[in-house]
């Protein structure tokens, strides 16, 4: 009777010492996520910057215009992005005050983020780390700096990475830009705002060059419907709250400190790997094409709409008169076939691409892209200098001096 009675105790003991393991074992791994996850960190840096007295002083000074009169005073979304970093540096040179705002999230490489925040500190240009969901963190910085302007580019970005991931577009592209708007109403005086949409919310449209009023509303991708619901909730927010609001629908940005995600990025880090590229084509063999864009033609747009964007009307979270409310291209009017950026990028690495052709998934992708930038050269002054073997050679040049630097992980 002993020997059951003991094996049942040692059974018992096992399963309970089992039981509380595998339970450390799952409290462990909630934690682990928690801790993990970019909304958390975010939101702990947060904690850390809103307890730091040098936060506050960092961010009215970077907030100042070089000269006491004139000078904008601009808040730069997503200002260690690719676009962000750019014009949050031409405008620093040229004396507006720049406070950027980044979550430094991980859908690409966060370490070029890092780099690109070292770029613009020596610029004197200091990154909040925080995400546009924060609207305790918003209304902070609406408190210390009397924004005139908020340049808007903090975005989920990405046409095919929308099927992997549909609810990070939601959260940034549309749950964000509310966000922001909310705390653009709010502030006294209320900031003019221009924001990044996208040459992709053009979808199916067949006319070209894609012109402002062609229709946007057969988007392929939810990339382009976030974008395309971005630019009908500011019209809602120009036309209850009278802030003025500027879209800029931008075609395939490319350029030094690009994204890694994008094709002629991804495609120059395999071909000196020597690694297979695949390349899409459209039916009956269509060469897919992108009216690819330059980044210093894109800042100077960026930087023209911001000249021309006149003040937001509303105060107290009213509307006191109609606002400004407007929409343009800016393109190349230079739709080049992705067969062509690869042949450039195989004469600029001296490398041959090892091409597979493959017929185009349904994956968001649209077959061509082509701006028609008459209006925006109107209004803006924005005329584009750069071809795609001239910008890609400037790329190439970064690429090479940025992934063989000493001291920095090759990524080549
Ligand atoms: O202009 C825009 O609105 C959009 O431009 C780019 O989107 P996309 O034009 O798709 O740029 P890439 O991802 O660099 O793709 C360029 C071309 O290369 C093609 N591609 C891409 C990847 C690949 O492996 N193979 C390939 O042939 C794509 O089909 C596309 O035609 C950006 O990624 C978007 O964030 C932006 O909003």
């Amino acid at each position: 009777m002993d020997k059951p009675l003991c094996i049942n105790r040692f059974r018992y003991h096992f399963s309970i010492t089992k039981l509380v393991f595998w339970t450390c074992i799952f409290l462990g791994l909630i934690l682990l996520f928690f801790l993990h996850s970019p909304h958390s960190s975010s939101y702990s840096s947060q904690r850390r910057f809103l307890a730091d007295p040098d936060w506050e002083s960092r961010v009215i000074k970077s907030g100042k215009p070089r000269s006491r009169s004139g000078g904008l005073k601009v808040l730069v979304t997503g200002a260690a992005g690719f676009v962000g970093t750019h014009v949050s540096a031409a405008l620093r040179r040229r004396g507006d005050g720049v406070v950027g705002l980044d979550n430094f999230n991980a859908y690409y490489d966060p370490s070029l983020k890092q780099a690109r925040r070292s770029v613009l500190e020596r610029a004197d240009v200091f990154i909040v780390d925080g995400d546009i969901n924060n609207p305790t963190l918003l209304k902070k910085l609406f408190d210390l700096v009397q924004f005139t302007h908020v340049m808007h580019l903090a975005a989920q970005a990405g046409v095919r990475y929308a099927m992997k991931n549909p609810a990070s577009y939601v959260h940034s592209n549309i749950a964000g830009f509310v966000s922001l708007l909310e705390a653009c109403k709010s502030a006294n005086p209320q900031p003019a705002i221009v924001w990044a949409s996208s040459s992709s919310v053009y979808g199916l449209n067949t006319k070209v060059p894609f012109s402002e009023k062609d229709r946007t509303d057969q988007p392929t991708s939810l990339y382009a419907a976030t974008k395309k619901a971005g630019e009908e909730i500011a019209h809602t927010y120009n036309h209850i709250y009278g802030l003025s609001i500027t879209g800029l629908r931008f075609f395939t940005v490319y350029g030094p400190w690009g994204r890694p995600d994008m094709a002629y990025f991804s495609f120059t880090k395999d071909i000196l790997k020597g690694k297979p590229i695949t390349i899409f084509e459209g039916p009956n063999h269509f060469s897919v094409a992108r009216d690819f864009t330059y980044i210093d033609d894109i800042v100077k747009g960026c930087l023209g709409a911001l000249d021309t964007a006149k003040k937001s009307t509303g105060s107290g979270g009213v509307k006191k008169g109609p606002a400004q409310l407007r929409v343009f291209n800016l393109g190349n009017t230079s739709p080049v076939p992705v067969s062509k950026l690869v042949s450039i990028l195989e004469k600029l690495l001296k490398v041959k691409a090892k091409k597979v052709v493959l017929p185009m998934p349904a994956n968001g992708d649209v077959l061509f892209t082509h701006a028609n930038i008459s209006l925006a050269q109107r209004e803006l002054g924005y005329k584009p200098t750069t071809d795609l073997q001239t910008g890609l050679k400037k790329f190439v040049r970064w690429y090479l001096d940025y992934y063989t630097r000493p001291g920095k992980k090759s990524n080549v």
